[in-house]
C-alpha cells in the first residue's frame, strides 16, 4: 500500500499562529465615579468584562456593588462619563419582581412586542424548567420557580449583558445549587457576558471565570478561575478561596483546610 506523503513545512514549528482580532469589550469603564452627596461610592473605578465573559463581584456591605451594577443596567444617571454596555441589557434582582397580576407567561412576555410572543416565553419557561407553568399565576410559584421566571424573563430577551444581583440569596441551598447549574447552561447557550454579584465567595467561585472584589470604590483584587466546570470545592477549588477571603479581610477557617490539602480527593472531609 502506498502510504500517502505527508509534507511539513519546515517552519510550521517555529511560525507563531496570527494574532486574534482584538475582541471590543462588552463592558468597559475607565476612572468611573458615582457619588452621592459627600459620599463617594465608586471612586475612579477601571473595569473591563468580555463579551461571553461570566464576571462575579464580591465586596464588603455598602462597597457599592449594587451601585455599580444600576449604573451597567442603566438604571442610574452617570452625567458625562462614557459606560460602554451592550444595546441589550437584563437583570435580575434577589427578588423575582413579578406582576402578580398577570400570569407567568405574560410576566416573561412583559414589553415584548413582536409576532409570537407567547411562543418566546413559552420557549424560555421551557429552558427554565417551567413549561408546565406558563399559566401559573406568580403567588403560587416557589421562590425557586420565581427565581427560575425572572431568568426566563431577563434570557428571552437575549441580553448581551446579564446583570444577576445576589439572585439566589434568598433561596435555601439545595435549591441554589439547582439554580447554579440551571444559569451555568444557560450562559453555555446564551453567552451573554455576566455580572453577578453576590457575597458568597463559594458561589462567585464556582460560576466565574474571573472574580473581581470591591472596596473602598475601585476593583481591589481580581482573581481568574482557570478551574474546569463543574467545579468541586477540591484543594484548588479551596487556595483560590483562601485568597478572596483574603482580599475580604476574611480568614479561612485553618482546620476545614487542612483536611482538604491533606486529603484532596475529599474522602476524609466532612
Ligand atoms: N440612592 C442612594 N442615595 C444615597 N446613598 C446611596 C444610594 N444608593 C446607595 N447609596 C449608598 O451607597 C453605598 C453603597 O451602596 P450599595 O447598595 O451599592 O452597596 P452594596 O455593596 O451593594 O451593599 P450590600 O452588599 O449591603 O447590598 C452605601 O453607603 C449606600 O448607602
Amino acid at each position: 500500500m502506498v502510504q500517502p506523503r505527508i509534507r511539513r513545512r519546515a517552519f510550521d514549528a517555529v511560525t507563531p499562529a496570527p494574532a486574534a482580532a482584538p475582541v471590543a469589550p462588552a463592558v468597559k469603564l475607565t476612572g468611573f465615579v458615582r457619588q452621592f452627596g459627600a459620599n463617594r461610592v465608586i471612586d475612579g473605578l477601571d473595569l473591563s468584562i468580555a463579551p461571553g465573559e461570566f464576571v462575579a463581584l464580591l465586596g464588603a456591605s455598602g462597597s457599592g456593588k449594587t451601585t455599580l451594577l444600576r449604573t451597567l443596567a442603566g438604571l442610574d444617571p452617570v452625567g458625562d462619563q462614557d459606560v460602554t454596555t451592550p444595546d441589550t441589557r437584563a437583570v435580575v434582582f434577589q427578588d423575582a419582581r413579578l406582576l402578580p397580576w398577570k400570569k407567568v407567561w405574560r410576566n416573561v412576555a412583559l414589553g415584548l412586542k413582536d409576532k409570537g410572543v407567547r411562543a418566546r416565553a413559552e420557549a424560555a419557561l421551557k429552558e427554565v424548567g417551567l413549561g408546565h407553568r406558563l399559566d401559573a399565576w406568580p403567588s403560587t410559584l416557589s421562590g425557586g420557580e420565581a427565581q427560575r421566571t425572572a431568568l426566563a424573563r431577563a434570557l428571552v430577551r437575549e441580553p448581551g449583558l446579564l446583570l444577576l444581583d445576589e439572585p439566589f440569596a434568598a433561596l435555601d441551598a439545595l435549591t441554589r445549587l439547582k439554580m447554579h447549574d440551571l444559569v451555568l447552561n444557560l450562559w453555555n447557550e446564551h453567552r451573554p457576558a455576566v455580572l453577578l454579584v453576590t457575597h458568597d465567595v463559594d458561589e462567585a467561585i464556582a460560576l466565574a471565570d474571573r472574580v473581581l472584589v470591591l472596596n473602598k470604590g475601585r476593583i481591589a483584587a481580581e482573581e481568574r478561575i482557570a478551574l474546569e466546570r463543574p467545579r468541586a470545592p477540591d484543594a484548588r477549588f479551596q487556595a483560590v478561596r483562601r485568597r478572596l477571603l483574603g482580599h475580604l479581610g476574611v480568614e479561612a477557617p485553618a482546620s476545614h483546610e487542612a483536611a482538604l490539602v491533606a486529603f484532596p480527593s475529599g474522602e476524609a472531609v466532612q
